[in-house]
């Protein structure tokens, strides 16, 4: 963020835009200079250099945290402030998430929760002090929050800067994860656990995690989606400081046991037993290296859709998980259009590290997640993926009955119906360009076979081919 600056590559070139594009940031950064004319409590933290161009020092809290106050105030009219030394949020990094759930809500991927009202609910996990994403989320699109946390300075300063919104105030509710008074919701032995190992930090990090959704969700609630900015770290010296920026943050917000990786993981377990509760499950992620493994995690919970994105914060990414039980629309299952028996896509510019047999292995996790059958062959590079007779049964229950399957063959009209299989190839075209190739095999359940093939494209591209394309 700041004066107009583009983004560099490390060889020097420059980016390409790196902000959601309905981000009020994305076409011009915030003009320093004409807040500071407007906001005199501003000017001392701007510095104008011979050429004209106002800047902020970012390693200054008191200058970052003028900078998000004023920001909320003239573009967002909130009324917002934290206590010395709590994390401070940078709006337009922010805004970025909330821009993504919004994609992810108008996506006609997964139908909406039954009983929805007109008013988008979120419930942001460990809202924090500054209550970023309630506040946002509230005054750019009217949705509304319920925000929890777990540290009494947390809890106390949301309050205050929801109270000092009385526009926002009847869309945002606050509430302590670590109260969790009010569910019926069966407890596990290692909830329980946890429920009575959180009591005193050590070196300011907590000892365990604290409850997310359990106790915290009343049983008859309903939302729309979760959010978080989780705890990145496992210490605060592996949290070190960023010489370059200071939005601080205390150690209950920067760091937990096990850090970002166990924090999530937390997530995930308890989004299968709130499966029914949340219509989308999603958390920022910090590491690259975490991403993978709990894409991995989200799928072998039992996930039916799995998304993920990057989001570029100034010189730092961050990474998108977003995952739903809801079963995709029959519209996002099978193509609507008659199937075909053979598809292909190609797969450029693939992130570092990502070959055939990345791609070999993402397929096959993408399959195994929709609870298909694989037999993958790395010398060959293929997966041969077979449906049960029952999804089978199923899908052609559901109107998939393509050419060559037993409707069309009246000596097979009565026998039974066996799953149908296809096979997808992945072959190297030169080096980070993959041609994948998918081919039905016994000729039933066309649609169903088109639709997945075109849900794997979309998975692939998003996993593993670099945004900057
Ligand atoms: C990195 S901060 C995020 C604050 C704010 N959402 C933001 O984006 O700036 C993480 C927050 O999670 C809170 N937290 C930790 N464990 C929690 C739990 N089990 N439930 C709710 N909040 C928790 C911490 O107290 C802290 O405020």
């Amino acid at each position: 963020m700041g004066g107009g600056r583009k983004r560099r590559r490390r060889d020097g070139s420059d980016a390409p835009p790196v902000m959601h594009p309905r981000n009020r940031y994305a076409a011009s950064a915030p003009d320093f200079a004409a807040l500071a004319a407007l906001y005199p409590s501003f000017a001392p933290f701007v510095a104008v250099s011979g050429g004209g161009r106002a800047s902020v020092d970012f390693t200054d809290f008191a200058a970052t945290r003028e900078l998000t106050r004023v920001l909320l105030l003239h573009d967002h009219g909130v009324n917002w402030w934290i206590p010395d030394g709590q994390l401070c949020p940078t709006v337009p990094n922010r805004s970025n998430y909330i821009h993504w759930i919004e994609d992810l809500l108008s996506s006609d991927l997964i139908p909406p929760i039954s009983n929805s009202s007109e008013t988008v609910r979120g419930f942001d996990i460990g809202t924090g002090a500054n209550c970023i994403y309630p506040l946002l989320g509230a005054s750019l699109l009217g949705w509304s929050f319920v925000g929890s946390d777990v540290t009494d300075v947390a809890l106390e300063w949301a309050k205050r800067n929801v109270e000092s919104n009385p526009h926002l105030a009847g869309l945002i509710e606050i509430r302590n994860a670590n109260e969790a008074p009010c569910s019926s919701k069966p407890e596990t032995v290692a909830e329980e656990a946890v429920r009575e190992n959180i009591s005193e930090p050590v070196d300011g990090v907590v000892r365990s995690i604290a409850p997310i959704f359990v106790g915290v969700v009343k049983d008859s609630e309903s939302f729309d989606f979760c959010m978080c900015n989780p705890p990145f770290f496992e210490s605060m010296e592996e949290a070190g400081l960023n010489p370059k920026t200071s939005c601080a943050g205390t150690a209950e917000e920067m760091a937990c046991p096990g850090g970002e990786q166990a924090f999530i993981t937390h997530i995930i377990e308890d989004s299968v037993s709130f499966k029914n509760s949340f219509r989308w499950f999603t958390s920022m992620v910090g590491r690259k290296a975490n991403l993978k493994l709990l894409v991995s995690k989200v799928r072998e919970a039992g996930a039916s859709v799995v998304k993920t994105t990057e989001f570029v914060q100034g010189q730092t990414a961050r990474w998108g998980l977003a995952w739903s039980f809801i079963a995709p629309r029959k519209n996002a299952i099978r193509s609507s259009t008659p199937g075909k028996v053979h598809h292909s896509f190609m797969l450029q510019g693939l992130r570092r590290g990502n070959g055939a047999f990345q791609v070999l292995k993402s397929a096959e996790a993408f399959f195994c997640a929709s609870n298909l059958s694989c037999k993958t062959d790395s010398v060959s590079f293929s997966i041969d993926v077979t449906l049960s007779d029952e999804q089978t049964q199923a899908a052609r229950l559901d109107g998939d009955n393509l050419p060559g399957s037993v409707e069309d063959d009246p000596t097979k009209l009565h026998s039974t119906v066996t799953g149908a299989s296809f096979r997808i190839s992945v072959f190297e075209q030169m080096p980070g360009t993959l041609l994948i190739k998918g081919s039905l095999l016994n000729k039933s359940l066309s649609g169903t076979f088109t639709s997945l093939f075109s849900q794997l494209e979309e998975t692939l591209k998003t996993e593993l081919v670099s945004k900057d394309r």
